[in-house]
């Protein structure tokens, strides 16, 4: 059979559950046999497909994280757009199938689809429902005002922290300005075109940083880290509330010893009466060039077998990632998933609530890895007592931008 390589970034129970997946695609047919890689964490994973490139050893294809998602765009000589492919490949390909809220962040202004979203996820607040029980709370926070008063409950009943958050920048500045509907940078999220710039030190953005900060101080708010590294505060009970992907949940089913709720994340009626839709996150599959012919019909089969209806509504089921074709979501309702498993549903209502904005269609960024690093360190120095939210954000913008400007000229 035809070897097919796929590096990925998917470690724990949705790491397993991606090994289950190629398995049961190899066991399928004879011709292709997908051999699944773990590469690490999302940068290093498209860090080492990059480098791999360059010395001609790259895989066919490789999971990018939402984030490299404009660098992968513009890396044209380096990928095989995926529309191409299953045209070239004789796949039918329906990519009207595809929620559109998905397919939008992935495909060019006429509408091509240049890489498979295999997994696309969105914030969550995940909550503890035995700690609220103990501290009489009824029900999960709606709003950011609700956020502080829930969890200074939680504190007066001997719990050490109300809440932590994973991925700092995608759930309290991306999402939150998502919400809140404020732009996060110029040109519509960068949507509009390479001369975007970055606008998240916007009044309102910088006054909720600043209640983190406050909050931090208090105990109300901890910080775990930059990727998903703060789950076994929520795990351990440390922490009563806690904001991560909605792909959290495969982890939050093994690792939670006890009853948990999800629910969409809070939003802030000081500055919206009714929130908008949140944003998608998660990765997409990208085909790498310079592979045989035979690989490339494997890959397009593959993809072909990724998206059916069945396969999406299994991984969907597992992971908490969303079902990313009507499809798959019908199945689910169907097998009456979300009726069996509450707050399953949340993710897919939160992210296709209502019209998106401009502010609120997701991000389309050059160089955003190394901005989502500038984020992470000057955000840090905000827990760390060291800068105001004001300093930390004003500084992020203008050491972004700088990287938004090399980025234009390198792609004008
Ligand atoms: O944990 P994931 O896979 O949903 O990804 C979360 C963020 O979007 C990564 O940038």
């Amino acid at each position: 059979a035809t070897q097919v390589e796929w590096w990925h970034a998917m470690g724990g129970a949705n790491g397993e559950k991606v090994e289950e997946i190629a398995k049961a695609f190899n066991d399928s047919q004879d011709a292709y046999e997908v051999k699944p890689v773990y590469k690490g964490n999302y940068t290093e994973t498209m860090t080492s497909a990059i480098a791999a490139f360059r010395a001609k050893q790259q895989p066919a294809i490789v999971q990018v994280f939402e984030v490299g998602t404009a660098s992968m765009m513009a890396a044209e000589g380096a990928i095989y757009p995926v529309y191409k492919l299953m045209r070239e490949n004789g796949q039918s390909f329906r990519q009207d199938g595809f929620l559109s809220a998905v397919t939008g962040y992935y495909s060019t202004e006429s509408g091509d689809m240049l890489s498979m979203p295999f997994n696309s996820s969105t914030p969550v607040l995940y909550y503890n429902k035995e700690l609220f029980a103990k501290a009489g709370i009824k029900k999960a926070p709606t709003t950011w005002k609700e956020m502080g008063e829930v969890s200074q409950k939680l504190l007066d009943s001997g719990v050490s922290c109300g809440f932590t958050t994973a991925w700092q920048s995608w759930t309290q500045l991306e999402n939150y300005s998502a919400r809140q509907d404020l732009p996060f940078a110029s040109e519509a999220n960068g949507f509009g075109g390479v001369n975007t710039r970055l606008q998240f030190n916007g009044d309102n953005q910088v006054a909720h940083i600043q209640q983190l900060s406050d909050w931090h101080k208090s105990g109300i708010f901890s910080y775990g880290g930059r990727r998903s590294d703060a789950a076994p505060k929520f795990y351990s009970q440390e922490c009563g509330m806690y904001m991560d992907s909605s792909a959290g949940y495969a982890g939050m089913k093994r690792n939670a010893k006890f009853d948990f709720g999800v629910s969409q994340l809070p939003y802030d009626d000081k500055v919206i009466d009714t929130p908008k839709n949140s944003i998608i996150g998660g990765a997409s599959l990208w085909v790498l060039q310079g592979k045989s012919d035979a690989e490339y019909r494997g890959v397009a089969s593959f993809l072909s077998f990724l998206s059916r209806a069945e396969v999406q509504a299994d991984w969907h089921q597992f992971s908490g990632y969303l079902p990313i074709t009507q499809a798959a979501y019908e199945l689910t309702e169907g097998q009456g998933f979300y009726a069996a498993n509450p707050g399953t549903d949340v993710a897919v209502m939160q992210m296709s609530s209502g019209t998106p904005t401009a502010n609120s269609k997701g991000l389309r960024l050059g160089n955003f890895v190394q901005i989502r690093d500038i984020i992470n360190e000057e955000l840090e120095a905000v827990w760390a007592g060291k800068k105001t939210a004001k300093q930390a954000l004003d500084t992020a913008v203008k050491r972004g931008d700088a990287l938004l400007a090399r980025f234009e000229k390198a792609n004008k």
